[in-house]
């Protein structure tokens, strides 16, 4: 048994010189042979243990006989344990370790630095299992196996650059149809065989008038989904198989328009009863009006109502173009058209001001530049829009008492259950009987999102409230790797251009920007372009000066002849607009100067080029600019003027959307300029006097 702590130290603290009895002889022999031969796993507890060595010293100076003997005898077992344990650690007997440290330290002496750290990196597993092996219960327990060898930490191998892209998106987007842009389907004209497209006979013939035989990419793969060859997938109502929801990226000018429009006048060509039942929201009046003439090119002599809401004509107007009979309290509604197109605004406004104006027959909402759509809270129309598409949530228990009831909702209130949607005939004052009328029906609306700069962003998708959808993106594979590399691309918001247009840059001056729009439309012989600037300020300016520079140059026989600009922008009334574009259509006009009121959807078949002339902010913008030309396969050409300042921008912007290598750059000598570098400082010379005329009030030479 070991001494108390305090008998221990009375005893040495006694002072007397004893005799060593014999078990202390025996003992201290032991030791000194110990010490002698002490192995390198013992060095290493005492490495590891100091505990232990300051053992040793007290036992050296220790002057007791069995009982210490006793304890020193449990130490060695220990030690003996803790010993083979290493040993077995390090996978060596016990023996060859009690040999190994003269050899070691030996070794240890000629190893280079480095080698040395290792070795004592080697030394150091086996010291903190012996500092855990003495604190195991003292007996002479015969040596422990081997402990479990683990494999090294290690950490695990990083996500790859795909699996990051598409971590936390839609997985309807990561599932998306990859369309090639090259994708053609020939229509045939007579006869059942619809080539796959779905269209109808008459159609194909409408088609083939207006000089379209054959089906672009987006459509090609848009038409068999929106027209199943399963007619009753073709019914204005569909409560209990809803369609799926359907968002579509396909670069500017690809025909999205058509991919819309012809399912919708298909389908809706079956119907009975006039009812709002294709509703197409649309960001700016010009495109509401273009849209509006597709419809109406496509759908003639179907019989189909269209009609637009803009603002452009007054409110009262309006309601009396969409709604039949305002009588009150007609719960299905009442509507006079069975499309509708319009801005989000007016929208609302016949929402929450129009009596019988209801959603809730709707079969289609197309919601046509979603991306740009999505970023207007205005009203947060898409919300309630969202909600009119939708059956309310009322509980039968809620229903308002049967009969008129003076305090029942103005809604119930001697309502004509005359053409409610089937999902919302549960709103019916019926006893709570189950049957068709009251059973969950839900709303046949299926929602069609188009952009060619589709958000990807799920916050955005989410607020949609999408039902089961599908993503069509038409996009051609960029390198060997197709089809990882193309839904990276679709995952990053890479967006696709048309394959027909040549894009280049040009770095300037400020000053000289100017200077460089004239030679290039004169080089070029441009006559059917559009230059974008950064407001409508800007363009009313660049116009003028155009106009001082042209009378300059070309009076002097200069120029192969005057080239005819105007202004498009906001500041000018609808009808002025209106008149504007039509002139620029007919060719009238060869520049039109604009603003990014029609940098998005509008489309004008003959415009050869596009200038950026004050260069666009982000990447979305400079799509939608250049994606005005090339359109429909035709070839095109993009300039972007880049002031010097703004130079890293751009390349940074267009590297960023891996395009860098699309747009080449264009450098013009100054000696192309010099011949017209006079005209010039006269032109300047009249827009100086022209504006210092305005400011001051007095009339203008011009
Ligand atoms: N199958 C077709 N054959 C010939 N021309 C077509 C076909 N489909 C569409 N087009 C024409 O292509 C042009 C561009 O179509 P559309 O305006 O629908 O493009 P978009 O994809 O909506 O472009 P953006 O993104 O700029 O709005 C239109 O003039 C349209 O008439």
């Amino acid at each position: 048994m070991p001494l108390p702590t305090n008998a221990k130290s009375a005893t040495a603290s006694s002072g007397a010189p004893k005799s060593k009895t014999k078990a202390k002889q025996r003992y201290l022999k032991q030791k000194k042979d110990r010490k002698r031969l002490r192995p390198k796993g013992g060095a290493l507890l005492a490495n590891g243990n100091p505990t232990a060595e300051a053992q040793d010293s007290e036992d050296d100076g220790g002057d007791d006989g069995d009982d210490v003997e006793m304890v020193n005898v449990e130490e060695d077992a220990e030690e003996e344990i803790i010993t083979s344990r290493i040993a077995a650690r390090l996978d060596t007997p016990a023996q060859t370790k009690e040999k190994r440290p003269k050899k070691r330290r030996k070794v240890e002496l000629d190893e280079p630095e480095s080698e040395r750290a290792r070795t004592v990196d080697d030394a150091r597993p086996p010291s903190t299992e012996a500092r855990n092996a003495s604190s195991l219960p003292r007996s002479p327990s015969p040596p422990a196996p081997a402990l479990p060898s683990f494999p090294l930490p290690a950490l695990p191998n990083p996500p790859s650059k795909s699996d990051l892209a598409l971590q936390g998106l839609d997985k309807a987007l990561v599932d998306a149809q990859l369309i090639e842009p090259s994708t053609l389907l020939p229509l045939p004209l007579e006869g059942e065989d619809d080539g796959g497209s779905g269209l109808s006979e008459g159609m194909r013939k409408r088609l083939k008038e207006l000089g379209i035989t054959e089906l672009f990419a987006v459509q090609t793969a848009l038409l068999p989904f929106l027209l199943p060859r399963d007619r009753r997938q073709r019914a204005a109502y569909l409560p209990y198989n809803p369609p799926r929801d359907v968002c579509v990226s396909a670069p500017t000018g690809s025909g999205k328009t058509l991919a819309y429009v012809l399912p919708i006048i298909e389908i809706l060509t079956s119907r009975v009863v006039t009812q709002l039942r294709a509703l197409v929201v649309l960001p700016t009046r010009d495109l509401v009006n273009q849209v509006r003439e597709t419809f109406e090119a496509l759908g003639k002599g179907r019989g189909l109502k269209i009609a637009t809401a803009t603002g452009q004509h007054s409110f009262a107007h309006e309601q009396s173009q969409l709604i039949a009979d305002k009588s009150l309290g007609l719960m299905g509604g009442s509507s006079k058209v069975d499309i509708l197109i319009c801005t989000p605004g007016r929208l609302m406004d016949h929402l929450t001001g129009t009596k019988n104006f209801t959603l809730q027959h709707l079969r289609f909402l197309v919601i046509d530049e979603a991306d740009r759509l999505l970023a207007q809270s205005f009203q947060d129309w898409l919300a309630q829009v969202l909600a009119a598409t939708r059956p309310p949530q009322r509980a039968l228990s809620e229903r308002p008492p049967r009969g008129p009831a003076s305090d029942a909702p103005r809604d119930f209130v001697a309502s004509t259950p005359d053409s409610l949607a089937p999902a919302f005939l549960h709103l019916l004052s019926i006893p709570d009987i189950p049957c068709f009328l009251t059973e969950k029906k839900e709303s046949s609306c299926q929602k069609l999102l188009f952009s060619a700069t589709l958000t990807r962003d799920p916050g955005k998708i989410a607020a949609l409230d999408l039902r089961n959808p599908k993503y069509f993106v038409v996009q051609g594979a960029r390198s060997t790797d197709e089809e990882d590399a193309s839904m990276l691309d679709v995952a990053m918001e890479k967006f696709t251009m048309p394959e027909s247009l040549s894009e280049t840059f040009l770095v300037c001056e400020t000053a000289r920007k100017p200077l460089l729009l004239f030679h290039l439309l004169h080089e070029h012989n441009v006559t059917n372009a559009l230059v974008f600037t950064k407001s409508a300020e800007s363009t009313a300016r660049l116009v003028q000066l155009i106009t001082f520079f042209e009378a300059a140059y070309t009076s002097q026989g200069k120029g192969s002849g005057t080239i005819i600009a105007q202004a498009y922008s906001s500041d000018l009334a609808n009808s002025e607009r209106k008149t504007i574009l039509e002139k620029f259509k007919a060719q009238q006009i060869h520049i039109l100067v604009c603003s990014d009121l029609i940098s998005r959807g509008i489309d004008i078949s003959h415009v050869t080029h596009v200038v950026n002339y004050d260069a666009p902010v982000d990447m979305r913008k400079y799509v939608h600019r250049v994606g005005r030309t090339a359109r429909a396969g035709r070839a095109g050409h993009a300039w972007t003027l880049v002031e010097e300042q703004e130079a890293r921008y751009f390349k940074t912007m267009m590297r960023a959307a891996d395009h860098m290598d699309k747009v080449k750059r264009m450098k013009v000598k100054e000696a192309d300029l010099s011949s017209m570098t006079q005209h010039f400082e006269h032109a300047l010379g009249r827009m100086r006097d022209f504006y210092a005329a305005a400011r001051s009030g007095a009339p203008s030479a011009e």
